[in-house]
């Protein structure tokens, strides 16, 4: 161990971890305190936690600028560095509540947003091309707070051949890994995200994929289906008054992603616009309520959660206990859908505030484990969950000011 390395395990550290996720409902932010040596046990404790919302006309920005066609480079340029201020605002925001001030903090860890992911390689003239864009610029994060800040992680991972997705797994099986227990980590955002944490399991152990839609196909019906005047399901109301419709559900459910072998990830690409432009054709087709219709696509991310499961973990593993997070464990009509079908499973489902847990903060508190590691220069990635050929420190640095000031933040 090295000076620095003894200097770094005997002194807790604060940190601001952000993320905004696919569902683009605001900026969440993490306070975490973290002890312990990146590389062994650390411990992480959420201090505290908010989520700025997105004014209307960044929301209505960022979600433009998932189609590529409207993407043009001068829209993204200047989203980049608008979200920068807005990540700086939301992770002064978090301090201030806390009761610290800027200068406590040893860093900021930010996922930003992303707006396009194409973890399939494309050969072109020889080299094996995949790639993903996240935006929210480290350095005017950097500069409006004064904090070093660790962006733009997933690329580093995509060199070395992953997918760069997902990222969490790494810092799920740090905090939540157990002896007797398999676990399945389930997190319901835009997309659903399954970890597998077996038993008493090494880190090259653990695997991780997408398991389909989460919120965003009900999310995107309901915004179509109300003309906007709503942008999900709350509480799960709408679709309580609806019938999932069986056929409908079958022929979803034969979409090539589920089969589709591991690794793999997907996101708006797939289940975005294009897919909910089908499935108003198809509630027509069918003869659909509006609630119906939205009952069978909260049963369609339930339906594919099972399946996953069904497919790629249970012949290897039993689980014991599938934990949720993310917002979809807010609508009961999803977490009763899923409790009835991994139930058949022999599976007990819990939500993380079962567990005394915050779902929404665990995305961000992942970004700013990451980034303890990114500066202590130790991978953070899982090669066995994102298909990448090796551990790689992932994580561009910006500095606050040319001497770096990592030290500041350090608590005895
Ligand atoms: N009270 C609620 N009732 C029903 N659904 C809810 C509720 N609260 C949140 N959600 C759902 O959760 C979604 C947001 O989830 P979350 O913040 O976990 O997504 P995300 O982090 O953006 O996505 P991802 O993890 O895929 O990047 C909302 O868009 C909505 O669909
Ligand atoms: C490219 C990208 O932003 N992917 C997200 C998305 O949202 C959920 C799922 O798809 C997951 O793969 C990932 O985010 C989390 C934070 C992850 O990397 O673990």
């Amino acid at each position: 161990m090295s000076d620095a390395d003894i200097l770094h395990a005997a002194k807790s550290r604060y940190a601001v971890g952000l993320m905004s996720g696919t569902s683009v409902d605001g900026i969440d932010a993490a306070l975490v305190k973290i002890a312990g040596l990146p590389g062994t046990k650390v411990e992480v404790e959420l201090v505290s936690f908010k989520n700025s919302p997105y004014p209307v006309r960044v929301r209505d920005e960022i979600l433009a600028l998932f189609d590529p066609e409207k993407a043009t480079i001068d829209r993204v340029g200047r989203l980049n560095v608008w979200l920068g201020e807005l990540f700086a605002e939301a992770a002064l925001s978090v301090i201030a509540m806390s009761g610290l001030s800027p200068e406590d903090i040893a860093f900021i860890g930010s996922h930003g947003q992303t707006l396009y992911h194409s973890p399939e390689a494309e050969n072109i003239d020889g080299y094996d091309l995949r790639y993903t864009v996240q935006i929210g610029e480290g350095a005017v994060i950097a500069a409006r707070t004064g904090i070093t800040c660790i962006s733009d992680f997933r690329v580093a991972d995509m060199a070395a051949g992953g997918q760069g997705a997902p990222l969490v797994p790494f810092t799920e099986y740090l905090l939540y890994g157990e002896e007797k227990r398999t676990l399945l980590l389930q997190n319901i955002g835009g997309i659903g995200n399954m970890t597998v944490i077996p038993a008493g399991c090494a880190a090259e152990d653990v695997f991780a994929f997408d398991t389909g839609p989460g919120n965003m196909l009900i999310d995107g019906v309901v915004t179509r289906l109300t003309h906007g005047a709503k942008t999900m399901d709350a509480g799960g109301v709408i679709a309580r008054g609806g019938r999932p419709d069986s056929g409908l559900l079958s022929l979803l459910m034969q979409e090539p992603y589920y089969s589709r072998g591991l690794p793999k990830s997907t996101g708006r690409e797939l289940f975005g616009t294009a897919y909910v432009d089908r499935l108003l054709n198809y509630q027509q087709e069918f003869g659909l309520t509006d609630a119906d219709l939205v009952a069978t696509v909260t049963r369609l991310s339930v339906r594919s959660i099972g399946d996953a499961y069904r497919r790629f973990v249970r012949d290897r593993y039993s689980a014991d206990l599938l934990i949720v997070g993310g917002g979809g464990s807010y609508n009961p009509v999803l977490m009763e859908g899923l409790k009835q079908e991994m139930a058949s499973l022999g599976v007990q489902v819990l939500s993380q505030e079962d567990l005394g847990f915050h779902s929404d903060a665990k995305e961000a508190m992942t970004f700013a484990l990451l980034a303890d590691y990114t500066l202590a220069n130790r991978p953070n990635n899982l090669p066995g969950v994102t298909g990448a050929e090796k551990p790689v420190v992932m994580g561009k640095i910006s500095l606050s000011n040319p001497g770096g000031d990592r030290e500041r933040g350090a608590k005895t």
